[in-house]
């Protein structure tokens, strides 16, 4: 199978080729050029491991890998480091399953690809027969750059470079991204958000002149972003498995409609949910939850894609994106992979800002519907669900739990819980109007307030040294890296 770029303006390259350049030369993203076909077979995969399923979509997505590279890789991602046999678990409200999806290292849905990048990417080189050191370009919000840490932490032959907004973290995530002890790994505040980050590092990946550079001193630039396919693939995955455990829970029979709720920031996991669907997956509605930065809402409501407005540091940091990457890779779809209505739209929001979709690619969105949460309600739903289940969920999970009632989609549903709330303590225990406490003491004051033990991977983060403090202004990332790696 081959992949295209979004923007239709660079050539077709194979698996590998794409997850090792992260981002097409033309500054698009990777695609697949056509689905891949797979029978699933539901009476069969409902009883199949979670790596049983991997494979399957790995070796379906990535087929200039060999079957045993796939193994390999499966299980080097999907051992021990879960705190679930099956990557995942699930938790039962009516006709809602939360998918949890925090079970892993660094305890945010990241993991799951993140845990797998390396490993193909690493594979990747070795099939290119590249020695070229990777710098491995992160921006994050929170999430992505401890998870993207976790996986490439000490991997011979690469870089891990990860830049996040200052002030846009929770007390968490900065922790776990500061006290960082890989040898390979270099953490950077940056002044500005997470959009100047995520810019800046895309402007890089795709600068050819500066990849020539590279070349000669034998390094190249990759991504642990969602724009990179290798990031996208994994997450198919944890879809298809739970529909198999749905229907083997009796839940639903195989081959009816899903909907799918997804918090949504750069758009690679609701993503991920829509090229399940393309290769099978029953859904009925993709439910696009954003919080106060509505930007994709907006979107799906008026077909009018409008970054002109302020950015907001929000109690679900994560999710603090105005210029949601993944979107491209839809519309590429939505247009009848028009390469050049692309290029036009991604153009229009470089220079004025916006851009509007034109009506027969807004017409194939039909099946999407977004609706936002304030901080308020992020709150409100934490609290409420608490007090009427017993369960607590993070501060992205509130957000689609609190969408997903507002937009009053019917029957059965899975939201993705994307993240633990231990990760998010803080802001948890303000939901419960509980003193706030910070750190380790936030941490302990959840675990005695919900009966819960506070996850292993995070029990000592407090304990650990702070190893990266460097901030920098985000014109200043390209002059750190010089520093830095280069
Ligand atoms: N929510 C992310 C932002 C980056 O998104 P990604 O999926 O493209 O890596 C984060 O927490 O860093």
């Amino acid at each position: 199978m081959k992949y295209v770029s979004t923007r239709g303006q660079a050539p077709t390259v194979t698996a590998s080729q794409a997850i090792l350049n992260g981002i097409a030369p033309d500054g698009g993203l990777y695609v697949p050029e056509k689905w891949p076909e797979i029978t699933l077979d539901w009476s069969a995969l409902k009883t199949q491991t979670y790596a049983d399923l991997a494979t399957l979509i790995f070796d379906a997505f990535f087929d200039d890998f060999s079957v045993s590279e796939i193994d390999c890789i499966i299980e080097k991602a999907y051992g021990k480091q879960w705190q679930r046999d099956n990557v995942v678990s699930f938790h039962k409200e009516n006709n809602l399953t939360y998918l949890e999806l925090f079970h892993g290292p660094t305890l945010a849905f990241k993991d799951v690809a993140l845990q797998a990048l390396p490993h193909l990417m690493t594979a990747a080189a070795k099939k290119q027969a590249t020695s070229d050191k990777i710098i491995i370009l992160t921006a994050t919000s929170g999430d992505t750059g401890t998870a993207a840490m976790s996986g490439f932490g000490d991997v011979p032959q690469t870089e891990i470079v990860v830049f996040y907004p200052e002030e846009g973290v929770s007390a968490i995530q900065k922790q776990q991204m500061q006290t960082e002890s890989a040898d390979n790994a270099h953490v950077v505040a940056i002044t500005g958000n997470f959009d100047d980050a995520q810019k800046a590092v895309k402007t890089l990946l795709a600068d050819d002149n500066l990849a020539q550079d590279l070349k000669a001193k034998g390094l190249k630039f990759s991504s642990a972003n969602s724009i990179n396919i290798g990031r996208l693939v994994p997450q198919i995955v944890y879809y298809i498995y739970a529909y198999a455990q749905m229907i083997k829970a009796g839940e639903i029979q195989a081959g009816d409609d899903i909907n799918v709720v997804v918090p949504t920031g750069n758009f690679g996991n609701v993503l991920a949910a829509y090229y399940a669907s393309q290769i099978g997956l029953p859904v009925k509605q993709f439910v696009v939850a954003s919080n106060e930065n509505n930007v994709l809402t907006d979107f799906f409501e008026t077909g009018i894609y409008n970054r002109k407005r302020d950015f907001k540091v929000t109690n679900a940091p994560a999710m603090d994106i105005l210029v949601s990457s993944n979107l491209e890779r839809l519309l590429y779809f939505a247009s009848g992979q028009n390469g050049d209505e692309i290029q036009t739209y991604m153009t229009e929001l470089l220079e004025k800002g916006e851009y509007v979709v034109n009506a027969d690619t807004r017409a194939n969105l039909s099946k999407f519907v977004a609706k936002f949460a304030t901080q308020t309600q992020v709150s409100d739903t934490i609290k409420k669900i608490a007090d009427t289940t017993n369960y607590t969920i993070d501060p992205h999970t509130a957000v689609g739990r609190y969408v997903y009632e507002q937009t009053g989609v019917t029957g059965p549903t899975l939201i993705a819980a994307t993240a633990s709330p231990y990760k998010f303590a803080e802001t948890v225990l303000q939901a419960f109007n509980m003193a706030t406490d910070s750190g380790q003491a936030a941490l302990n004051r959840l675990s005695e307030v919900t009966g819960t033990d506070i996850p292993v991977q995070i029990a000592t983060l407090f304990n650990q040294p702070i190893r990266h403090k460097k901030l920098i202004d985000s014109k200043e990332i390209l002059a750190t890296l010089q520093h830095e790696i280069f």
